[in-house]
C-alpha cells in the first residue's frame, strides 16, 4: 500500500511532498494539519510539487498531505450572483461573518451555500432524453437573473426519476439520469468543474455586435464587441481602475464577473463599498444582481491570484452557457503574471523575458481564448467579453505582459500619461490605440444607429490625426504661419476631444451615454465643421469663424443636453449653429 504522503520542502506557497505516486498532475489536495488547499502542479518520481492557495507560514515538514480525488474546481449553481468570492470561489462575506477580515488558513474549500432554499420549476419529465448542457430546470436567482440550471456538460441519458416543481436546497437530486453506459447521474442543482478547463460550446459565431458601455471614446471610437477580447494598458495612475469600473457599471452585458487581482486592498475596498449601492440604470435593480467580484488584492496569497482569474473565467462559462451576455474585468493582468512569475522563481523554473516564466505568453493566449461569441450546448446564443487591465512598469508597452497582450486581443486601449496628467479622461490615446471590431459591428450600427456613424467617426479619426501633425509644425514655427482652414481643423480637433472625447465618470449626466446621443453629438460637432468651414472658404476671417459662445455651447452639450427626450435640445442647437453661419455668410457678401 502506498505510504501516508507526507511534506519535504516549504518554499512560500510552492511545497513539496514525498509518496505521491498515486496522484495525477492538477489533483487538488490539501496539506498540512490545516488543510491548506493546494494543486499538485508537477510530478517527479514520488515527489509532487504543490501549488498551495493558502498562506503557508506555519507549516512544517513532516505534515501529511491528503488528496480530494478532484482537480481545483468550481462549485456552479445558484448564489453565485451578487456573491463576492476570493481566488479560489470562497465567499468572503461567509469567511467575514465566521473570522473578521483576515481569512484563517485552513477554512476549507466552503463555496456558495448550500442550505438555502431555491424555488425551482422543472422543464423535464420522466423518460426524455437530456444531454450535457441542456436546461433542465430554472429558478430565480435575482429578481432580474433567471438561474438556468444545466445538466453538467459530461452527462446524458434517460431521466428515470425528476422531481416535481418546488423549494429544495442544492444538494437535493432533482432528477435521475441513466447514461448510455448504464450508469446513474445524479441531477442536482449544482455541478462542480475544473477551472483549467474551458467548458465546452455548441459552435463558436462570427462576432457582430457590440459591447455598449456608454463611454463615447470606446462605442464611437474603439468599439468592444460582445464576445470579443480587450486589453486596457496604462501606466500607474491613468485611470485602468476607473475605466474598469466605469465598464463594470454601465455596458450592456447581462452579467458581469469583476476579477480585483492583486490590486491594492483599499481599490478592492471601494469596489466592495460602492457596487452593491448602485443602480442598473438599465433594469433599475441594484447592480449586484447582474454582478460577482472576485477579490484577489495584493494582501492575499499569491498563489489564489493566479488562480482567481480562472475562477473569475469558468463563472463566467457557466452563465454563457445559459444563454447569457457575460463580460469580464480583470484588474489587473500584470498583478495575476507577476503571480505566475513568483511561483515560477520558487520552482526555479528557467527564466525567460524579464523574469517572467516561458509559458507567460501561452497562459495569456488561453485567458483570452476563453472569450467569444458562441452558440451554447443549450442551443443558446451567448458571450462571453474579456477586458484585461495591464499595468506596465514606467507605462512601457513594450514589456512582456502588455507585447503578449497586444498578440491575443482585438482592441488595444492604450491610456496615456500625458493625457492623463492634463486630466484629460478617460486618457485613451486616440492616435495609437485600436479595435479590429470598428469594421465588425459595423452593420450593427448601420441598422441600428445610423450609417453615417462609423463615416464620422472615421472622419474625426483623420481629423485628430491632422491635428496631431499640425501642432508639431505649431510647437515649432507657431499657428501664425498655417491657413485658416488648417487652423480651423485644430478649433474642430480641440472641441472633439474637449467636447466628445473628455468623459467626467464622476457627472451625474456625462458618466453614461445612451449610443443615440453619442451619435448626434458628433453629427453636431460635425455641423459645427462643416458650417465654419464654409466660412472659411469665403474668406471670412478666423476670429469671427470661431465663435466663442457658440463652440463653448457645443463643448458643454454633454452636460446641457440630457441623455433622454433630447431632440429638441439638439435641433435648437444645430439651428443656431447654422443661422450664425448663414449670417456671418451673407453679411460678408453684402459687406
Ligand atoms: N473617466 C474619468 N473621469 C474622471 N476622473 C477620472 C476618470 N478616469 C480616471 N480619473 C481620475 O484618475 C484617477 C486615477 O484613476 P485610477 O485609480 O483608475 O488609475 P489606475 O490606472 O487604476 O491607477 P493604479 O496604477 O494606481 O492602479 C482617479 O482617481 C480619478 O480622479
Amino acid at each position: 500500500m502506498q505510504q501516508q504522503p507526507k511534506i519535504i520542502d516549504i518554499n512560500g506557497p510552492v511545497v513539496k511532498a514525498d509518496s505521491m505516486s498515486d496522484y495525477k498532475v492538477r489533483d487538488m489536495v490539501l496539506v498540512g494539519d490545516k488543510n491548506l488547499i493546494g494543486e499538485v502542479i508537477s510530478l517527479e518520481g514520488e515527489v509532487a510539487t504543490i501549488e498551495v492557495y493558502e498562506e503557508t507560514s506555519g507549516l512544517k515538514t513532516g505534515e501529511n498531505v491528503k488528496g480530494t480525488g478532484m482537480p481545483l474546481s468550481v462549485t456552479l449553481g445558484p448564489g453565485i450572483i451578487g456573491n463576492i468570492f476570493d481566488g479560489i470561489q470562497r465567499p468572503l462575506n461567509t469567511i467575514f461573518d465566521k473570522s473578521g477580515y483576515f481569512i484563517p488558513e485552513g477554512i476549507g474549500l466552503i463555496t456558495i451555500d448550500k442550505e438555502k432554499l431555491w424555488d425551482v420549476d422543472m422543464l423535464i419529465k420522466e423518460g426524455d432524453y437530456v444531454k450535457g448542457g441542456q436546461i433542465f430546470a430554472t429558478t430565480q436567482e435575482t429578481s432580474y437573473i433567471k438561474h438556468k440550471i444545466l445538466v453538467p456538460p459530461t452527462v446524458s441519458g434517460k431521466v428515470t426519476q425528476v422531481k416535481p416543481s418546488g423549494s429544495y436546497n442544492l444538494e437535493e437530486v432533482l432528477a435521475v439520469v441513466e447514461t448510455e453506459k448504464g450508469e446513474k447521474a445524479y441531477l442536482k442543482m449544482y455541478h462542480t468543474w475544473p477551472v483549467r478547463l474551458p467548458r465546452p460550446v455548441e459552435s463558436r459565431m462570427p462576432i457582430s455586435k457590440p459591447l455598449i458601455t456608454g463611454q463615447r471614446v470606446l462605442d464611437i471610437f474603439f468599439p468592444i464587441a460582445k464576445g470579443g477580447t480587450a486589453a486596457l494598458p496604462g501606466g500607474f495612475g491613468t485611470g485602468k481602475t476607473m475605466t474598469q469600473h466605469q465598464l463594470a457599471k454601465w455596458s450592456d452585458a447581462d452579467i458581469i464577473v469583476y476579477i480585483g487581482c492583486g490590486e491594492r486592498g483599499n481599490e478592492m475596498t471601494e469596489v466592495l463599498e460602492e457596487f452593491p449601492k448602485l443602480i442598473d440604470p438599465r433594469t433599475n435593480k441594484p447592480l449586484m444582481e447582474r454582478t460577482v467580484l472576485i477579490a484577489n488584492t495584493s494582501n492575499m496569497p499569491v498563489a489564489a491570484r493566479e488562480a482567481s482569474i480562472y475562477t473569475g473565467i469558468t463563472i463566467a462559462e457557466y452563465y454563457r452557457d445559459m444563454g447569457y451576455n457575460v463580460a469580464i474585468m480583470a484588474d489587473s493582468t500584470s498583478r495575476w503574471a507577476e503571480a505566475l512569475r513568483e511561483i515560477s522563481g520558487r520552482l526555479e523554473e528557467m527564466p525567460a523575458e524579464e523574469g517572467y516564466p516561458a509559458y507567460l505568453q501561452s497562459r495569456i493566449a488561453q485567458f483570452y481564448e476563453r472569450a467569444g461569441y458562441t452558440k451554447a450546448l443549450s442551443g443558446e446564443e451567448a458571450s462571453i467579453t474579456v477586458i484585461g487591465a495591464v499595468s506596465p512598469p514606467g507605462g512601457d508597452f513594450s514589456e512582456p505582459v502588455t507585447e503578449n497582450t497586444k498578440r491575443f486581443v482585438s482592441a488595444f486601449i492604450g491610456l496615456d500619461k500625458n493625457l492623463a496628467y492634463i486630466r484629460h479622461y478617460p486618457a485613451v490615446n486616440y492616435l495609437t490605440s485600436y479595435s479590429a471590431y470598428t469594421v465588425m459591428v459595423k452593420d450593427y450600427y448601420d441598422e441600428n444607429i445610423s450609417p453615417d456613424l462609423i463615416k464620422l467617426r472615421n472622419k474625426m479619426m483623420e481629423l485628430l490625426a491632422e491635428d496631431d501633425k499640425l501642432n508639431q509644425i505649431v510647437q515649432l514655427v507657431g499657428e501664425d504661419v498655417l491657413p485658416n482652414d488648417q487652423r480651423l481643423v485644430l478649433e474642430i480637433a480641440s472641441i472633439v476631444k474637449k467636447g466628445f472625447l473628455q468623459q467626467n465618470a464622476m457627472h451625474e449626466i456625462d458618466s453614461y451615454v445612451p449610443l443615440e446621443k453619442q451619435f448626434r453629438m458628433l453629427q453636431t460637432i460635425n455641423n459645427l465643421y462643416e458650417k465654419s468651414y464654409q466660412a472659411v472658404k469665403a474668406q471670412i476671417g478666423l476670429a469671427k469663424v470661431k465663435n466663442n459662445e457658440l463652440f463653448d455651447e457645443v463643448i458643454k452639450m454633454k452636460y446641457n443636453i440630457k441623455n433622454e427626450n433630447y431632440e429638441e435640445d439638439f435641433k435648437n442647437l444645430n439651428d443656431k449653429i447654422n443661422k450664425y453661419y448663414e449670417d456671418l455668410i451673407k453679411s460678408n457678401e453684402n459687406e
